[in-house]
């Protein structure tokens, strides 16, 4: 099994190069694991306190959950990812059986801030857009999918998302293995790590 982590700061565009590398990998060999399934699970909490959480450090993962997910994959066994709701701002109840494959993607801003998680990882990438790209991509992703509006992207960019950036996600340029810069959609990138995909498995 290959386990293969892509980080990168919100917007930069992994969830993009998931996918690509998803087309073009045998059908049936890959299997992703999105960190935003692992928020912790909040429904202790009201909706107006969970709004005020801090969605963009590393407290808010459920890093034991995701250590022992990915450890029962590699042991060849299945686990029930749990589904969350950033309408509801928590996980919803349901689970997505998720059994192990060849390789087995894990995306999101804070997973190579975990040393457990990073030793995981058989290949680690970065993705990287400049900050004004994602902030433009986060706006509109975040108003059309996910029930959001200007001033609540705005504020929580101002608050949370760009201090947590510069002390938890952009430092972990430095254990990439690979850093794909996507300011425009980087076919090549995608391209080559395809490639390092297919040569190990
Ligand atoms: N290179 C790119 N150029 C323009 N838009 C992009 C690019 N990569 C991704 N996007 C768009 O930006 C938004 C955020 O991309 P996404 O892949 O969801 O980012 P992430 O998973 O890193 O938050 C999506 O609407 C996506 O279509
Ligand atoms: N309830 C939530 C949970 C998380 N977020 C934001 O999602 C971002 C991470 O997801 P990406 O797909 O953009 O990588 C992160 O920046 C959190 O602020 C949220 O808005 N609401």
């Amino acid at each position: 099994m290959l386990i293969i982590g892509i980080a990168g700061g919100t917007g930069c565009g992994k969830t993009t190069v998931v996918n690509k590398l998803i087309e073009q990998l045998p059908e049936g060999e890959v299997v992703v694991i999105s960190q935003d399934s692992y928020y912790q699970d909040t429904s202790h909490l009201s909706y107006d306190d969970r709004v005020k959480i801090n969605f963009d450090h590393p407290r808010s993962i459920d890093f034991d959950l995701l250590v022992n997910h990915l450890n029962q994959l590699k042991e060849g066994k299945s686990i029930e990812q749990p589904v969350y709701s950033f309408v509801k701002h928590n996980r919803t109840g349901d689970t997505v059986l998720t059994k192990p494959r060849k390789v087995v993607i894990v995306e999101g801003i804070l997973i190579l801030t975990n040393p457990e998680i990073r030793e995981l990882f058989d290949i680690k990438i970065f993705v990287h857009a400049d900050s004004d790209e994602r902030l433009i991509r986060r706006l509109k992703r975040d108003i059309t999918e996910r029930g959001r509006d200007i001033d609540e992207v705005l504020n929580r960019y101002q608050t949370t998302l760009k201090p947590m950036h510069q002390q938890f996600i952009e430092p972990m340029k430095e254990y990439a293995d690979i850093i794909i810069p996507n300011n425009k959609y980087n076919t090549v990138a995608v391209d080559i790590v395809k490639t390092i995909i297919s040569d190990r498995l």
